[in-house]
């Protein structure tokens, strides 16, 4: 049964908290005795319960307002009746009891609010109409860092920077939801004032801290900040990216990757790359975990794609993966194209240097007769090609001269240029000395050392008298000729170079072949472009030509001054035979400049074996002659070693080389080359005269 009643206040204050604790406990009674629910409404407005105060004092109603009061239960009406009336009443105090149950009912009222205040989260605090606190409940003193003993009594302004209380109290606008930092917090604040009676009473702030909030607030701007620009540069790279999640799924896949797989960017998201392709790299790697770098991958439509996929790994979880794919196709044309056009390149560059005549490299090499432009066109086409050249011709036909001329003018003219006289080197050293030793390998081996091979890298090593190779060393040079390596002494190592070899002999090497003792193999290894040099008395119109070069040469070096050559010496010159060819006549015009009197040389300066021109020499050594065969009266006997150091020393001053030298005198060249070196004749050699002429004969060319 449901009842409602209305009652007209009387009391001149309203219902103030006393007067509301007084209904309060009335209710109570009337609930408790006629088992009935009672609420309070005011018009318009909505019921609260009668047996709490706040909600009653909460309706503000003043004497004269109307209230409705609404009853439930058995006995609703009497009950209803009952409380309208107690309402209109002047609410007198009757007894002690009653009294002392309505104080009751007010402090626990006001207990309960406080506790309110202690327990709340949020801060609060309250001033009074001076901006004094009276309220600054404990959230208040943990967020702001300031105990209630020093807030309350003193004003917000005082204690709180930029507090605003004595603002909203004055105004009477609420300030809600505003965001205030104080040092390093920042809190969120609603600002209200309080008003009883139309009187402002003060203001009361409720606050949380949000610093924490705004950190994170500030991180997430960040991270989206970051992962906007990652994305553009995702978005804009020319690769293709696309990322699968651990369980395989696309989670993201870039612009170039859509046009490389030539897919929808929708459709390919969202699908699943273990059921698309379970043996595919992106499955391994979620499988394994571990990158796969350079997947190469051909699609049906010929386009290559090569792939590095990478596992995704965050706090040492695999997370996913993500693959980056290059279409290489591109690629290989251009790779294609490139090395067509570098093969017309080369192809162009060799028939430039074909059409080409013998380049300045081939200077210094003088002669203009048939058969030095063939042997130098010959030269400049081996330089051209690149491969391994035998050069043969007697000694002093200026082998050495062409090897050099045909590095220079071939694509290694900026490697190393390497001679090695094979005759001049004892047989047991010539294999460290071409190949190099290890530490150790023999006993003066007290480091390691790099041979002429090594030393020639890139470059061309030049084998001077390369048929004076014993057998060992004719197999290991064609090891290195066939297969471009080679191994230092007393090492295992198997050294890697690219040398190109020229070689030259002064010996029938074919003749040698069929002798045995030349390995055949080998010739034809190094004789692939052969280039003969002519003997200087089958090329006799190039000794005027020769004569004009050394005469600059010897007189430029020597400072001294000659304007030419009598046209009968140099008919004296022309009818020699020239078995020293080039270098004889080059030592014999350097004799003839320093020993010659006058600014020409004339038949007087030649040496007496070519004053009877045309004719072969007689072998006239006059001051020599007299020491090493006394003529009538009998000689002290001098020591052997004396005699022969004389003959080596004559033969090598006349012919000029270790091959000529020897064949002279019936020995070989090493014969002669050895005894050389233990005479030290290398340095001062007599002339027929009497003088002394200083002239470097090293048996060993090399550089
Ligand atoms: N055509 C030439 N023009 C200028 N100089 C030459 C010519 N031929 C040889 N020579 C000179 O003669 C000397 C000997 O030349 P080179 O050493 O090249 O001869 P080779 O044939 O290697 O002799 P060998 O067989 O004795 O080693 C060098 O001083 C060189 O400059």
């Amino acid at each position: 049964m449901e009842s409602r009643k209305q009652a007209v206040i009387n009391h001149d204050r309203g219902l103030h908290a006393r007067v509301a604790a007084m209904i309060v406990q009335k209710a109570y009674e009337l609930e408790h005795n006629l088992q009935v629910k009672l609420y309070f409404k005011r018009p318009g407005g909505s019921a609260v319960p009668a047996v709490s105060i706040m909600p009653l004092v909460s309706l503000r109603i003043k004497q004269g307002d109307t209230v409705w009061v609404e009853a439930s239960g058995p006995a609703a009406n009497a009950a209803a009746e009952e409380m309208a009336l107690f309402l209109e009443s002047d609410f007198p105090l009757a007894d002690a009891d009653t009294i002392s149950q309505v104080d009751h009912l007010l402090q626990a009222n006001a207990f309960t609010a406080e506790q309110i205040f202690v327990s709340m989260a949020n801060g609060l605090i309250v001033t009074d109409e001076n901006d004094g606190i009276t309220i600054f409940n404990p959230a208040a003193e943990r967020i702001l860092g300031i105990p209630a003993s020093r807030a309350i009594g003193d004003t917000a302004q005082n204690i709180i920077p930029g507090s605003r209380l004595h603002i909203v109290a004055r105004t009477k606008e609420p300030e809600i939801g505003c965001r205030q930092s104080i040092g390093s917090l920042t809190i969120l604040t609603n600002r209200t004032p309080i008003i009883a009676d139309s009187q402002v009473r003060g203001a009361m702030a409720i606050f949380e801290d949000i610093s924490v909030l705004e950190a994170v607030t500030g991180e997430l701007k960040a991270v989206k900040e970051l992962k906007e620009r990652l994305q553009l540069v995702l978005e804009s790279v020319q690769d293709g990216i696309c990322v699968v999640d651990k369980e395989g799924s696309i989670t993201y896949v870039n612009p170039a990757y859509v046009e490389l797989v030539k897919q929808d960017r929708d459709k390919l998201t969202g699908q699943n790359v273990r059921i698309l392709s379970p043996d595919g790299t992106r499955s391994r790697v979620l499988a394994t975990g571990r990158p796969v770098i350079g997947s190469i991958v051909t699609k049906p439509d010929g386009v290559t794609l090569v792939a590095n996929v990478s596992p995704i790994v965050v706090d040492g979880e695999l997370t996913g993966a993500v693959s980056v794919v290059k279409n290489v196709s591109e690629v290989h044309k251009l790779m294609d194209k490139l090395s067509h056009v570098s093969a017309k390149a080369e192809y162009l560059e060799d028939e430039l240097r074909r059409t080409q005549k013998p380049g300045p490299a081939f200077n210094k090499y003088i002669g203009q007769s048939g058969k030095v432009r063939e042997a130098l066109a010959i030269a400049a086409k081996a330089a051209a090609s690149g491969t391994t050249v035998l050069i043969t011709g007697e000694s002093g036909t200026g082998k050495e001269l062409v090897a050099e001329g045909i590095h220079y003018a071939s694509r290694r003219a900026n490697g190393p240029f390497i001679r090695v006289n094979c005759a001049a080197i004892p047989e047991s050293l010539l294999e460290s000395e071409l190949f190099g030793h290890e530490k150790g390998a023999f006993t003066d081996a007290i480091r390691q050392k790099p041979g002429k091979f090594s030393l020639a890298n890139k470059g061309t090593i030049f084998l001077d008298e390369i048929g004076e190779l014993n057998k060992n060393m004719q197999a290991k040079l064609l090891r290195v000729l066939q297969q471009k390596e080679f191994t230092r002494v007393g090492g295992e190592t198997v050294i890697q170079v690219d040398v190109r070899i020229i070689a030259a002999t002064n010996r029938n090497l074919e003749q040698m072949v069929a002798d045995g003792q030349f390995r055949e193999d080998l010739y034809y290894r190094l004789n692939v472009i052969p280039i003969l040099l002519p003997p200087l008395r089958e090329r006799v119109e190039d000794i005027p030509l020769l004569v004009g070069h050394f005469l600059h040469k010897v007189t430029s070096e020597q400072l001294k001054t000659i304007t030419g050559i009598a046209r009968e010496a140099l008919a004296g010159l022309m009818a020699y035979r020239w078995p020293g060819n080039v270098r004889e006549l080059e030592n014999v015009i350097e004799r003839m400049i320093i020993l010659a009197d006058s600014t020409e040389l004339t038949v007087a300066d030649l040496p007496l074996y070519l004053r009877g021109a045309g004719s072969e020499p007689a072998v006239i050594w006059p001051q020599q002659s007299a020491n090493i065969i006394p003529d009538n009266r009998l000689p002290d006997i001098k020591p052997w070693n004396e005699y022969e150091k004389q003959i080596i020393a004559l033969a090598l001053e006349k012919y000029g080389s270790f091959n000529a030298a020897g064949k002279a005198l019936g020995l070989t060249h090493k014969t002669v080359a050895a005894k050389a070196q233990k005479y030290g004749i290398s340095k001062v050699i007599s002339w027929e005269n009497g003088d002394r002429l200083v002239k470097n004969i090293n048996p060993n060319k090399q550089s």
